[in-house]
């Protein structure tokens, strides 16, 4: 079924429940890609990434969602070329999840909602020093996001599946290491691109968007121990932690173009 769910402020997780609009905000994300709005440019290059698995430190709940993050203190995991005009260093990767199968993803392809959404999230390491100051800056952050779809058992996610029991509480952290996040991308190179924002807050307009056309396949009990996790700390009353994801954002002045015809 495919249904553009547009939240209401009342159903969202407190987070957002202050910082929904930025005022002023003119590339906000996620956004509803059309597909035939979006313009093919033939010099879009493949996106290359390189990641190195011993760069993987530690996986945390950060009460809104679980991040898998990586050191960031070298050049060992990168993403480059596509629309990026240096290499951007991974620190780290989430995911966005419904409380079922039929909504769950921050972006959607002409209106079609995924049951989840997987962000790589890398900063542009040339122009600026640290993650915390790339966050705030233009073209300060590079994030891959890639579709998931309930299907065919995925084996590679089952070694990250099988830790989430250890962080189900807020603010829970615990040692994640040798993990290669390429094994969760796509066998297809098609992308969309666009200039976008942070989907939580602060909401800084830092973010060159690439969004993989084709979903990853995850298997439904996989997906079940996605909401398994809480948003409340030991000892509050238990919140899961299901539809984490922001609500669609105005596409304004703005173009998506495609690595694709
Ligand atoms: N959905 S998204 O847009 O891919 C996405 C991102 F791109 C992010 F960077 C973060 N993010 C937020 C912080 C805290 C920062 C800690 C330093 C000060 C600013 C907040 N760490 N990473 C994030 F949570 C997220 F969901
Ligand atoms: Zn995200």
């Amino acid at each position: 079924a495919t249904c553009s769910l547009q939240n209401t402020n009342a159903n969202l997780h407190p987070l957002w429940k202050g910082q929904l609009d930025i005022p002023g905000g003119t590339r906000q994300s996620p956004i509803d890609i059309r597909v035939r709005d979006s313009i093919f440019h033939p010099d879009l290059a493949p996106v290359k990434t390189h990641y190195d698995p011993n760069t993987c430190l530690h996986i945390w709940n950060n009460g809104y969602a679980f991040l898998v993050e990586f050191d960031d203190c070298t050049d060992k995991s990168v993403v480059s070329g596509g629309p990026l005009e240096n290499p951007y260093r991974l620190k780290q990767f989430h995911f966005h999840w419904g409380v079922n199968n039929d909504w769950g993803s921050e972006h959607t392809v002409d209106s079609k909602v995924f049951p989840a959404e997987l962000h790589l999230v890398h900063w542009n390491c040339t122009k600026y020093r640290t993650f915390e100051e790339a966050i705030m800056e233009e073209n300060g952050l590079a994030v891959i996001g890639i579709f998931l779809k309930v299907g065919r058992h995925h084996e590679k996610l089952q070694k990250l599946v099988d830790i989430l029991p250890s962080v189900r509480y807020k603010d829970s952290l615990t040692e994640f290491n040798y993990f290669d996040p390429s094994c969760l991308l796509p066998s297809c190179s098609d992308y969309w691109t666009y200039a976008g924002s942070l989907t939580t807050p602060p909401l800084t307009e830092s973010v060159s968007w690439i969004i993989m056309k084709k979903p990853i396949e995850v298997d439904h009990s996989q997906l079940a121990v996605f909401r398994s996790l809480l948003y409340s700390a030991v000892g509050e009353d238990e919140k899961y932690m299901v539809d984490n994801f922001r609500p669609l954002q105005p596409l304004m002045n703005r173009t998506v173009h495609s690595s694709f015809q």
